[in-house]
C-alpha cells in the first residue's frame, strides 16, 4: 500500500473543499489593556471568531516544550512555530539539540567541530552569531560552552563577532552581554588564549538578514568580520556601543547597531578572517543565517563584492538548509522533520497555494515544509513571494503588504485551481518587534483587514476556513512583573516588549463548507499549534498519519 495514502476521514466527507489556513504572525491572546495593541486596534474580524467559542474559537500552546523548545520559559518562534504547524508533530528543536550536545559533550567530538579544529594549530577561531540569551536564534550560554570547549581543545586564538539583539530581549540589553562576555574572554586570556571581540553590528542592519530581503545586510557583515573593514572603528565593543547610541540616540538601538570593528593601538583591525583559519556560526536557528552562510561557503557567489574570498574552515552551529546541504559541515545535527502534512497532501492529489511577502515568505514554505526549499510538487503547488519593502523599520510602514496578501489569497480561492489556500500574514509580529505600539495597533487593523478579504472569499466558494497564530507578539507590548504589572525603567517609563511572547494563540475554524456537526474537541486542552496539521488533514475529508498530534475537531452526533 501506498505508505502516503490518507485515509478518508469516517465522518466527514471529501468533497472538493477549499480551505484557507491563515496564521496570523505574532498573534497571541492576553489580557485588555493599553499594551495589548490587538485589543486597541478594531479587529472586527479576528473579534467576530471569538464569537465562536467554544465550539469553533479556542487558545492553544505556541511555546516553549508543545514547540519543542528547552522550558515552559522559552517564548515561540517563527520556525518552531511553522515548523509544528506544517509537521503536525513536536521535534526537538535546535536550542534543545545544541544544549544536550553541549552538556554531553558530543559536540566537541563530533564531524563538525573536527573539522574546524584542524584550523586551530594555525589559525584563528572565529565565532559570528547573536549575543543574547533569547533563545530564539542562539543562546549567549551555548556561546560561552563553544569558548570554553574550543579553548580545552586547543583554540589558541578566537575572534567573537557579535551581532546585538533587542529582537528576542530589551532593548539596550546588549551592553550587558557584552559585559559578560568581556569578562569570558578575559578569563580564557588569562589561560594563555589570545581572545577577544573583534566586530559587531545590531542584527537588523548587519548579518541576519533572510530570505534575501537585502543582501546589503550581509555585505556590511563580511565587510567587518571578513575585511575588517567599517566605518566605525573603536577600541572596545563597548565604546562601540556607547558612543555609537551617543552619537544617534534616536535611530541607534540594539537592532540597528551601525558595523563596527574592533582595532588595536596602531589602528589596525584584531581580528578579520583569513586564509587557513576557522568560522562557526553560532545561531541555531537557519533563517537569518542561511545568507551569510551562502558567502562564507559558495565558491561560486554573485550577491555582492566579497572583495576577498578566504580559504577557511566553516562550520554551523546546525546545518541551516537540509536540501541545499548548507553549510557542509555543522556541529549539532538539525531535528529531521519529515512526512510534513504538505508532502502528504501533493501524495493525495491536494493542490495548494502559499503566499507571504518575502520576510516571512520563507516561515509559510520552507519552515513549514519542514526546513526544506522549494515546492514538493511543480504540478500541484504554487509558492508566491510579495516583495517587501526593503531597509525600512516597519513602524515606517506598518500596514506592510497585508492587502496584497488579502488579494493574493482571495484570488487564489476564487479561481478555483486550489485546494488549500495557506498564508502569513506578518504584521502584528515585524511591527510588534519595533516596539511603537501605536504603529502596531495600525499593524494589526492591518491584519484584520486581509483576514477579512479572504474569508470573504471563502464565504463566497462556500469553503472553509482556519484561523490561528504561530506565537504571541503583539498582544503584549510591555515587559511585566510575575504579577503582570508593567516594570518601568530607572526613567519612569514603562520598559517595552519588543520580543515574542508565551501567551497562547488563538485558533478558530468555520465557513459555509464546514458541516454544522463539527466542533473542537473539548479533551484537548492542553493543545498546541502542532494539532493544526491533523486538524487541516480532517477539515479536507481525510484522517490524519497516526503519529500526527491529534486532531482539534470532532464530529458530534446528530
Ligand atoms: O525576526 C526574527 O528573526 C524572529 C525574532 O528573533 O521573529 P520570528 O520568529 O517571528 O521570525
Ligand atoms: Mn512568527
Ligand atoms: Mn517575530
Amino acid at each position: 500500500m501506498d505508505s502516503w495514502k490518507l485515509l478518508p476521514h469516517p465522518k466527514i466527507e471529501k468533497k472538493g473543499q477549499r480551505l484557507a489556513v491563515v496564521v496570523l504572525d505574532g498573534w497571541g491572546e492576553h489580557s485588555p489593556d493599553q499594551f495589548n495593541a490587538i485589543h486597541v486596534a478594531a479587529t472586527p474580524t479576528m473579534d467576530s471568531l471569538k464569537q465562536g467559542a467554544p465550539d469553533r474559537w479556542r487558545l492553544i500552546k505556541a511555546h516553549g516544550p508543545a514547540v519543542g523548545l528547552p522550558t515552559e520559559d522559552d517564548m515561540g518562534n517563527s520556525e518552531v512555530g511553522h515548523n509544528a504547524l506544517g509537521a503536525g508533530r513536536i521535534y526537538e528543536q535546535g536550542a534543545k539539540l545544541v544544549d544536550s550536545a553541549i552538556a554531553s559533550g558530543k559536540i566537541f567530538q563530533g564531524e563538525g567541530f573536527k573539522y574546524i579544529k584542524e584550523a586551530f594549530p594555525n589559525g584563528t577561531l572565529h565565532l559570528i552569531g547573536l549575543l543574547s540569551d533569547g533563545g530564539v536564534h542562539s543562546r549567549f550560554d551555548q556561546l560561552q560552552g563553544l569558548l570554553r570547549g574550543s579553548a580545552a581543545n586547543g583554540a589558541k586564538k578566537i575572534r567573537v563577532h557579535i551581532l546585538t539583539d533587542g529582537r528576542d530581549v530589551l532593548d539596550g540589553s546588549s551592553v550587558g552581554f557584552v559585559e559578560q562576555l568581556e569578562k569570558d574572554l578575559q578569563d580564557l586570556r588569562n589561560q594563555g588564549v589570545d581572545a577577544l571581540i573583534a566586530s559587531g553590528g545590531g542584527r537588523m542592519y548587519v548579518t541576519m538578514d533572510r530570505y534575501e530581503n537585502d543582501w546589503n545586510v550581509v555585505k556590511r557583515g563580511w565587510d567587518a568580520q571578513v575585511l575588517g573593514e567599517a566605518p566605525n572603528r573603536f577600541r572596545s565593543a563597548l565604546e562601540a556601543l556607547h558612543k555609537l547610541k551617543a552619537e544617534n540616540p534616536k535611530k541607534v538601538n540594539d537592532q540597528y547597531y551601525p558595523p563596527f570593528v574592533i582595532v588595536d593601538e596602531s589602528g589596525k583591525a584584531v581580528g578579520p578572517i583569513r586564509d587557513g583559519d576557522a568560522v562557526v556560526t553560532f545561531n541555531f536557528r537557519a533563517d537569518r543565517m542561511i545568507m551569510a552562510a551562502k558567502a562564507f561557503e559558495y565558491e561560486d557567489f554573485n550577491k555582492f563584492d566579497r572583495v576577498r574570498f578566504p580559504r577557511i574552515r566553516y562550520a554551523g552551529m546546525l546545518q541551516y538548509d537540509g536540501e541545499l546541504k548548507l553549510p557542509k559541515h555543522y556541529l549539532v545535527s538539525p531535528p529531521q522533520i519529515e512526512r510534513t502534512s504538505g508532502e502528504y497532501f501533493v501524495h493525495n492529489g491536494i493542490r495548494t497555494f502559499a503566499c507571504s511577502e518575502t520576510v516571512k515568505f520563507g516561515h509559510v514554505t520552507f519552515f513549514w515544509n519542514g526546513n526544506r526549499s522549494g515546492l514538493f510538487s511543480e504540478a500541484l503547488e504554487e509558492y508566491i513571494e510579495i516583495p517587501s519593502d526593503q531597509g525600512i523599520s516597519f513602524n515606517q510602514k506598518p500596514r506592510m503588504k497585508a492587502k496584497e496578501i488579502g488579494e493574493k489569497a482571495r484570488d487564489a480561492i476564487l479561481s478555483g485551481k486550489f485546494d488549500v489556500v495557506r498564508v502569513n500574514l506578518p504584521n502584528g509580529d515585524m511591527v510588534g518587534h519595533t516596539g511603537d505600539i501605536k504603529a502596531t495597533i495600525t499593524a494589526c487593523e492591518a491584519a484584520d483587514s486581509a483576514v477579512k478579504m479572504i474569508l470573504n472569499a471563502v464565504q463566497q466558494v462556500g469553503g472553509i476556513y482556519i484561523v490561528t497564530a504561530d506565537h504571541g507578539n503583539a498582544e503584549d507590548m510591555v515587559k511585566r512583573s510575575k504579577t503582570g504589572e508593567p516594570i518601568n525603567d530607572a526613567n519612569g517609563n514603562v520598559q517595552i516588549l519588543t520580543s515574542h511572547t508565551c501567551w497562547p494563540v488563538p485558533v478558530a475554524v468555520g465557513g459555509p463548507g464546514l458541516a454544522k456537526t463539527i466542533r473542537f474537541r473539548k479533551d484537548l486542552p492542553g493543545a498546541g499549534i502542532a494539532n493544526v496539521a491533523a486538524t487541516t488533514m480532517n477539515l479536507l475529508g481525510f484522517e490524519a498519519p497516526e503519529d500526527y498530534e491529534p486532531s482539534l475537531i470532532e464530529v458530534a452526533d446528530g
